[in-house]
């Protein structure tokens, strides 16, 4: 049964002090830290690349949880395992080859992540889910924190927990104390959230609230499927 798996986005972090607002996540509960690559071309927005991910590294064992929003994914493979990535979520819509992309990662030592933009039909995952170890279905649009929550996305979600009752399935966008139970009853159990847990005043509530939601939702899943 998938766990819980909790991701704050260190977007929402200050990032001038990045090292400190990951140790800051991780004491408050994290399981992982999510780190969005963006390139200004496949999305409208720019971020952080490979060097400071492995500037990073040298500060925490922290399992990085790597978005990358950019085109040709398969150009920076390289760069994000030896910069310490855990984890290479890479878009559909930007790759020409994902059977062979999601090979390039797994050879490089890094779990396999792919995620779909909200306009995406999750049906295009269908014939990967068994390769991949997890599935990121956007709730916004990818380029900036502190967007609303796209409800239309959660069918998606469904679906793909229905097809596959083991995969994790990770959403972001949106996620917060108003919004978990419609993505946790879908069946999503990796929840990436910046601004409800960057900007709460008490994140390891958030944190807890968020795992308990999960966890109890997979449970009943699971029984329902025994
Ligand atoms: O990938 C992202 C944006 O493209 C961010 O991870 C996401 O938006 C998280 O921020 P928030 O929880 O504030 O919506």
């Amino acid at each position: 049964m998938p766990q819980a798996i909790i991701a704050p986005s260190i977007l929402s972090g200050d990032f001038a002090q990045l090292a400190v607002e990951s140790q800051r996540m991780i004491n408050e509960g994290a399981d992982w830290l999510h780190v969005d690559i963006m390139d200004g071309h496949f999305v409208p927005n720019l971020t952080i690349g490979a060097p400071v991910v492995q500037s990073l590294r040298k500060h925490t064992n922290a399992f990085f949880d790597c978005h990358l929003m950019v085109s040709n994914p398969e150009k920076w493979v390289k760069d994000f395992a030896k910069a310490g990535a855990s984890l290479f979520c890479f878009h559909i819509e930007a790759s020409q080859d994902p059977g062979k992309l999601i090979d390039e990662i797994r050879s490089h030592g890094m779990k396999v992540g792919v995620a779909v933009k909200p306009k995406t039909p999750i049906d295009v995952i269908f014939p990967l889910g068994h390769k991949i170890d997890m599935c990121l279905v956007m709730t916004v649009e990818p380029g900036f924190g502190g967007q609303k929550f796209m409800e239309d996305c959660v069918p998606k979600v469904k679906a793909l927990r229905e097809r596959f009752p083991e995969l994790d399935i990770e959403v972001d966008g949106g996620l917060s104390l108003e919004t978990i139970d419609q993505a946790s009853k879908a069946g999503a159990n990796v929840i990436v959230a910046g601004t409800s847990i960057f900007k709460a005043d008490n994140p390891k509530e958030v944190i807890n609230t968020f795992r308990n939601k999960v966890n109890t939702e997979q449970a009943k899943y699971s029984k329902s499927v025994e």
